[in-house]
């Protein structure tokens, strides 16, 4: 692919005119774990998908081994099917495949979506961190991402972050490509405001609804207004 700066990508007016967009559906939650869990998180979990429409859980738990993840995983698993969540291994081709999950997420260093792709096979979901680069997002689509996602949009303390998006992006994107658009760092129901009218097609989200004054239900259920905020455009 041509090696285009993010600058002339944002500024090409002509750009636009090469692609068709589509129906998006109304934007929706991508529930993140928390970096580490213990015995009561599938109590937790169980609470956190009763508190409103949840689309994806995503396992991210740094620092852990695969064989240790592959042990604790099959009951969250199993809580994410009986609530119609998705479930998404983060960082490990291998370990998606392992425990048959409907998706893995690859952030730049973690793997190949092609390699992904193989190895999974059609049906699974593959997710790729592209930071803040208008690049890095064409070319996960070339790749055959299913989502892209942006971020880190606002400070966080779940993840060392280097690199800071702006809503901008999210509108670039979703007004030249079909492939759904995540948005992610820091994000809480108070400030995703912006996120969601700029297109947002999923707001990633650990902290806010783990760390919730009043649990996790409380967490998810905090975020319904927001991604109701802008309806999807009329078929
Ligand atoms: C939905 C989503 N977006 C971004 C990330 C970050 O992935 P990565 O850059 O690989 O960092 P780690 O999460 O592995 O620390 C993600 N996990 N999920
Ligand atoms: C896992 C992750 N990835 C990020 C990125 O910018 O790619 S920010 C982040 C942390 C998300 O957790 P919280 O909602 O608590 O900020
Ligand atoms: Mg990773």
């Amino acid at each position: 692919m041509t090696d285009f700066t993010d600058e002339e990508l944002a500024l090409d007016p002509h750009f636009a005119d090469q692609f068709q967009t589509g129906f998006r559906p109304a934007c929706q939650l991508y529930l993140i774990s928390p970096p580490a869990i213990d015995a009561d998180f599938a109590p937790r979990l169980t609470q956190a998908l009763e508190g409103g429409k949840v689309a994806a859980f995503q396992l991210r738990l740094k620092g852990v081994d695969d064989h240790a993840i592959a042990a604790l995983a099959p009951p969250l698993q199993a809580i994410c099917a009986e609530h119609e969540v998705a479930f998404i291994v983060n960082d490990s081709i291998g370990l998606a495949k392992r425990l048959g999950a409907d998706g893995v997420h690859l952030g730049q260093e973690d793997g190949d979506p092609r390699d992904a792709r193989k190895q999974l096979g059609p049906n699974v979901q593959i997710g790729v961190t592209c930071h803040d680069s208008r690049h890095l997002a064409m070319e996960a689509g070339e790749a055959g991402a299913d989502y892209v996602a942006f971020g880190a949009f606002f400070p966080t303390t779940t993840k060392e972050t280097l690199h800071r998006a702006e809503p901008s992006i999210l509108g670039w994107w979703t007004t030249l490509f079909e492939l759904p658009c995540v948005a992610i760092g820091g994000v809480t129901a108070e400030n995703a405001g912006p996120l969601v009218m700029a297109g947002a097609d999923f707001l990633a989200v650990s902290s806010a609804v783990w760390d919730h004054p009043e649990g996790p239900k409380a967490g998810v259920a905090a975020f319904a207004d927001v991604l109701a905020s802008k309806p999807p455009p009329p078929r």
